[in-house]
């Protein structure tokens, strides 16, 4: 489908309040061309010192449509914005839950800024579709059509006169600027995507770029970026001025040319005088209709632009295709993976290979290996953020690719390295995990977690604000924070992902003191490269170049004197 007619179907049910305002609008015009003419028929009529009587039609009519072009505008505005921005809004969250389901696998290649600006700046752009494109030619037809009827009471030279000048303007301007316009605006469109990219990633690593004395490099980017955007801004306005002096010459044009013959007509008596003025500002004033048009062209290029990069991003094939059939929820938290091989592209290397093992319920286990062995990788495709085709992961009795995504998460908590902070309270952000949950249950995970100490020590408590990222925190109270989710979440199954990585060794020994209460009962699976905390699990998994190599008890594993034991001895020893 064209993206003129999905912009289209966005509107849903929109569209009758948008009609609506263009019949305001069709109002406001014929009000101001009413006004005109009343003006121009009383102004004429009085030279000639008739009766007042005769005059208070006119009279009437100039009151009446003084103040009906006052009310009709101030309905249309206020009808088409209400409209639009509630569409706006509702445009707002399909992009986002969009690229929810396209998270994290197919957002990869965009730059976080990048998205940013589409969802801020390139739905806002689409305003212009829904106001200055969709509406103008609607009104601009209903008026001229009107204003024919009224001027074939004259004359039918004033209707061919206003129709030729209405093409004029109205089809021939715009057609005419198009193909610039379409240039143009796909230039300011991308120079202002850059420009909000830029200014997302400098604010983003404003520490790393202040620590490393680089403001000022990223500064002089940002003046560069914010040159070329003024430049094209500078093209667009230039464009505009010129279509606007255009468009004003064709209406006065086409005015001269009215009066042209209309004035041979008052000498052979078959035009009263008295109707001239009122015939060359009826046909003025009706281009108060057509004169937006050739703008609208410009509005109509920068919208499809901004639309196309939305569609271009939520019409990604999700990584993962979601199950829409059979509910399928519970489980007793057995994980079994046979003959997993995953790879990130269908032409690139294999990440993981022949991957088999169980976690059966209640059970830890540690996939543990160097740098690049594939840990990560095995996390997420457990997570469904990518898709797995050869080898099977049963969940509970279930292949994982059966259960929707929506209940398969609820059947796990992620304790990682980057759980995520929002800048709100620590309350809010263990809230995260279940919103509903009673101020009993809150309390009991604060407790379980170990953060008592923490909030009693703070004035505001639990709602103490965690700044951006968390970084009014320590490294170990944001991952206590991460517990107490998790805590809260209450999934059969857990994950760890390097939950200790970036802590200092008493902090870390502390941390997993508390992740041994998180973990009893819970299938859990803990993914690190750090040697330590893995006395107690259940089974550990050697990982190397997407393989399982090893696996056993830690003492198992020591005996076997295998890469483990390498590993361990090269942590140790340095430490
Ligand atoms: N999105 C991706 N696209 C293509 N290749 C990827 C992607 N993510 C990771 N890889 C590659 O997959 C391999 C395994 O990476 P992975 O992150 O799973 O390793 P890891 O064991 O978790 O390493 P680390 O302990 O350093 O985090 C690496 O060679 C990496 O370059």
């Amino acid at each position: 489908m064209s993206i003129f007619l999905r912009l289209l179907q966005i509107m849903g049910s929109s569209w009758r309040t948008m009609v609506m305002a263009g019949l305001f609008g069709f109002l406001t015009v014929g009000s101001n061309i009413g006004l005109m003419a009343a003006s121009a028929y009383l102004i004429s009529g009085a030279a000639l010192h008739p009766s007042i009587t005769e005059l208070s039609i006119a009279i009437v009519g100039v009151r009446f449509f003084g103040i009906a072009r006052a009310i009709f505008r101030y309905l249309e505005r206020y009808v088409s914005h209400d409209a639009t921005f509630r569409l706006l809004g509702t445009v707002r969250v399909w992009f986002y839950t969009k690229l929810e389901g396209l998270a994290p696998a197919r957002l990869l290649e965009w730059r976080s800024g990048e998205l940013f600006s589409a969802i801020v700046s390139d739905v806002e752009t689409l305003k212009e579709f829904y106001l200055r494109v969709l509406a103008p030619p609607f009104i601009a037809i209903l008026v001229v059509v009107g204003t024919c009827l009224f001027l074939a009471q004259f004359n039918l030279v004033f209707v061919y006169v206003l129709t030729g000048g209405g093409i004029f303007l109205g089809v021939l301007l715009p057609l005419a600027v198009s193909r610039v316009q379409k240039s143009l605006a796909e230039e300011l469109v991308t120079a202002r995507m850059q420009m909000k990219a830029q200014l997302v990633d400098s604010i983003t690593g404003i520490v790393e770029l202040a620590a490393f004395g680089q403001t000022h490099r990223q500064a002089q980017n940002i003046a560069e970026l914010d040159e070329e955007l003024a430049g094209i801004q500078g093209k667009v306005v230039n464009q505009a001025g010129m279509i606007d002096a255009l468009g004003l010459f064709i209406v006065n044009a086409t005015v001269w040319l009215v009066l042209w013959f209309a004035i041979p007509l008052v000498h052979s008596g078959q035009l009263e005088g008295i109707y001239l003025a009122v015939v060359a500002l009826t046909v003025q004033s009706s281009f108060e209709a057509v004169l937006p048009l050739p703008l609208a062209v410009h509005f109509l290029a920068e919208s499809m632009a901004a639309a196309r990069r939305l569609f271009g991003i939520v019409d990604r094939v999700p990584a993962v295709i979601e199950q829409t059939e059979g509910i399928l929820t519970g489980t007793d938290g057995t994980l079994t993976v046979k003959d997993l091989s995953f790879r990130y592209r269908a032409d690139g290397a294999a990440v993981l290979r022949n991957i088999s093992f169980t976690a059966a319920s209640g059970q830890s286990v540690a996939i543990v290996g160097p740098s690049g062995a594939g840990k990560s990788t095995l996390l997420y495709v457990l997570l469904r953020f990518w898709e797995y085709e050869e080898g099977s992961i049963l969940l509970g009795s279930h292949e994982l690719k059966k259960y929707q995504s929506q209940n398969l998460r609820t059947m796990f908590s992620v304790v990682s390295q980057q759980s995520h902070m929002f800048n709100a309270s620590i309350r809010d952000n263990i809230l995260l995990a279940k919103p509903d949950a009673s101020e009993a249950e809150f309390e009991q995970v604060i407790e379980n977690s170990e953060l008592t100490e923490l909030l009693k020590s703070l004035p505001q408590g639990s709602d103490t604000m965690v700044g951006q990222n968390g970084f009014a925190l320590s490294g170990g109270q944001r991952q206590r924070i991460a517990i107490a989710r998790a805590l809260l979440r209450n999934a059969p199954i857990l994950i760890l992902d390097e939950p200790t990585v970036g802590l200092d060794s008493l902090t870390e020994e502390a941390v997993m003191g508390t992740l041994a209460k998180l973990m009893a009962g819970r299938t859990t699976i803990l993914i690190t490269h750090r040697l330590t905390g893995l006395k107690h699990m259940d089974t550990i998994f050697v990982l190397e170049a997407g393989r399982i190599i090893e696996q056993g008890t830690q003492e198992e594993l020591l005996k076997n004197e295998g890469l483990f034991y390498q590993l361990w001895h090269l942590q140790h020893d340095v430490v």
